[in-house]
């Protein structure tokens, strides 16, 4: 018997078909059989106000899906440490929450996709990645001003040596300071006067409710964002064949081929979320001879010198199912222009 019904999820409306099983038939169930409750999908999550805002959006649309879910707080390293990240390592934030994964603690594991590595993980798969929130990075600064208005002299926290680069680059002058620790105590920073302003991702904002504390969000020519930025990375074990159908009603085409675009980039650059390499992929409309509309993606990436005096830019524009050739295209004509000397630079 098939049954259609539809689904609400991320405020797109789709159709499920279900089969279902013939009364009767092998599966069928006489009215003593008791109906099975179905145990919870249990999600690791950071415990951050952040993680588990994200992480709660997937335990929703599971949840509106017909499928129990709950999340699980993992201690991770790098809430452990407020050490910067490029000390503590690669993978500070995710480590934790994928053993448990392995481990069978938990069945599913949500992630930043940007604090991902590159480095698949074997046995896990991401087998969804939603639709992505605002990917750009975000100013809020004393008296909401914009980055120009920044006197020299002013103080910007920031711990990401990609942003901390590039805001040197921009030649104004600024002091940057080291910045760790959850969204809320980094822009308390700035409410107690201790900086003048720190950039953070807008994406994190908008997902606990703060976006009207933005005083900026800059255009990608001005600070390129992380690859990945403002992405969500939901996983699960590769042999979860139910899990992994399941969680593929979450995934945004549109979204995974561009964080694959990026992540491509920053793996054929040997680099890792702590680089100071900026990309950021949007599928766009392009229009043929012909007149005919078509999809394409659009690949920006950037390398700076951790000091700011030299910035490689590169572009590119190509086919859709290319995502992946693209970014090492711009990887490697990147590297032509110096990459690797950036990269190395301290
Ligand atoms: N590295 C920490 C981290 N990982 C993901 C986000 C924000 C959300 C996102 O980028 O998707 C942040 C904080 C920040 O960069 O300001």
């Amino acid at each position: 018997m098939q049954v259609m019904f539809t689904l609400v999820r991320f405020g797109v409306i789709s159709s499920v078909s279900v089969t279902t099983p013939a009364a009767g038939g092998p599966a069928g169930r006489d009215a003593h059989t008791p109906i099975p409750v179905e145990t919870p999908i249990r999600i690791g999550t950071r415990g951050s106000q952040l993680a588990t805002t994200q992480a709660g959006t997937v335990r929703d649309a599971l949840i509106a899906a017909g499928h129990p879910a709950e999340l699980v707080i993992i201690k991770t390293a790098g809430d452990k440490s407020q050490a910067p990240v490029a000390e503590i390592g690669v993978g500070v934030f995710t480590t934790a929450i994928r053993n448990a994964l392995h481990a069978g603690e938990v069945d599913v594991a949500v992630h930043s996709y940007k604090d991902l590595p590159t480095a698949p993980d074997p046995g896990l798969v991401i087998a969804a990645v939603p639709p992505r929130e605002d990917p750009r990075d975000a100013l809020v600064s004393r008296g909401n001003r914009v980055l120009g208005e920044l006197p020299p002299g002013s103080t910007v926290g920031t711990s990401a040596p990609r942003r901390a680069a590039q805001l040197r680059a921009s030649g104004l002058g600024l002091e940057i300071r080291p910045l760790r620790g959850n969204l809320d105590s980094r822009l308390g920073k700035v409410a107690d006067g201790e900086l003048d302003a720190v950039v953070v991702a807008r994406a994190g904002l908008v997902r606990i409710g703060r976006a009207e504390e933005v005083s900026e969000a800059f255009d990608p020519v001005v600070l390129l964002p992380a690859p990945a930025q403002g992405a969500l990375a939901v996983e699960c074990r590769d042999d979860d064949a139910r899990l992994v159908s399941i969680l593929a009603e979450l995934d945004d085409a549109s979204t995974r081929t561009a964080i694959d675009a990026e992540r491509s980039v920053l793996a054929a650059l040997e680099a890792g979320c702590t680089a100071p390499v900026g990309a950021i992929a949007e599928v766009v409309e392009s229009i043929d001879e012909d007149g005919r509309i078509f999809t394409e993606l659009s690949l920006r990436a950037c390398v700076v010198a951790e000091d700011g005096s030299d910035t490689v830019r590169a572009s590119v524009v190509g086919s859709t199912d290319r995502a992946v050739e693209l970014g090492k295209e711009i990887a490697a004509e990147l590297l032509e222009l110096g990459a690797a000397e950036l990269i190395g630079t301290r």
